[in-house]
């Protein structure tokens, strides 16, 4: 390799005309002996690589371009760099964000009430709720409504364990794995299941149910917590959760366009 000197001085075209052909020959050889069939020899052979490079003599290092390969070489892709950089901002806010990961972190008195959020979002008392209000309702549209819902938490139940299955990205090193009844694809933190569930639950609240303003606000919100909670436990990245969020979204359009409606009800308890 020229010595950088060597190289700025070539390429300022302020040294004397033998140093810039010694840089050049130098490289010429390094391309032609290391890598007889390599694109970058081929590319050397070329009628217009070898009139940019020799035929106008030791004066155009100046306009000598970097042969293709070399910046491909040297430089990461762009994409990749953009997901090095996300990866390391998403593992960052992570670690900083965990502040109930244990008992003697900064915010560790408040992890039994961030395990309570945790809970209201686990698919257990969802499902059973559901089952619960199936069983108790008394109108063809309250049944339906809760028939969709359950259907809705099944297929998120399904969805999630699929993604974590392929994805099998382990959860952060600092969560301690001591959540309430969990399948074997819940090692994996990506995606957050407890964000699907809250964006998907929440939207389907919403839309369906007549509530109050400041129950319509407080579903928000319990949405919200539980999405926070994940990552103040330890329990998932900041990606994690936002992916989930997400999917919990696209889930609920999912379900409104598979809507299960009055007909096609008895159809599937006939079956
Ligand atoms: C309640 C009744 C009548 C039936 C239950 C049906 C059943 C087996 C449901 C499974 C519920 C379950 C264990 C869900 C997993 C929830 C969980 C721990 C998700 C992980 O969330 P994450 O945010 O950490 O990814």
């Amino acid at each position: 390799m020229p010595s950088p000197r060597v190289t700025r001085a070539a390429n300022t075209g302020s040294a004397n005309p033998n140093t810039k052909f010694e840089f050049m020959t130098l490289l010429t050889n390094r391309i032609n002996a290391s890598e007889p069939n390599s694109p970058r020899h081929r590319a050397s052979d070329s009628p217009v690589h070898r009139k940019d490079s020799f035929s106008s003599g030791a004066t155009s290092s100046q306009q000598q371009p970097l042969p293709e390969e070399d910046c491909m070489k040297l430089n990461p892709s762009f994409l990749g760099i953009a997901m090095s950089s996300l990866l390391a901002v998403d593992l960052w806010l992570t670690k900083k964000m965990g502040v109930c990961a244990k008992d003697g972190s900064s915010w560790g008195t408040a992890r039994p009430m961030m395990k309570l959020i945790e809970i209201s979002g686990h698919g257990i008392p969802w499902i059973a709720g559901t089952l619960y209000c199936l069983y108790k309702s008394d109108s063809s549209a309250g049944r339906e409504v809760n028939l969709n819902l359950l259907f809705a938490l099944l297929l998120d139940l399904i969805l999630v364990g699929i993604v974590k299955g392929i994805v099998k990205r382990r959860r952060p090193t600092h969560n301690r794995m001591d959540m309430f009844a969990t399948f074997s694809v819940d090692k994996y933190s990506f995606p957050s299941g407890h964000a699907t569930r809250a964006a998907m639950v929440s939207r389907f609240m919403l839309k369906h149910l007549v509530l109050a303003v400041p129950v319509r606000i407080l579903v928000m919100l319990w949405a919200i917590l539980v999405c926070m909670s994940r990552v103040m436990l330890g329990r998932h990245n900041v990606s994690d959760v936002a992916f989930g969020f997400f999917m919990g979204h696209m889930q609920y359009s999912l379900i409104e366009y598979l809507w299960l409606s009055p007909y096609t009800l008895p159809l599937l308890f006939r079956m």
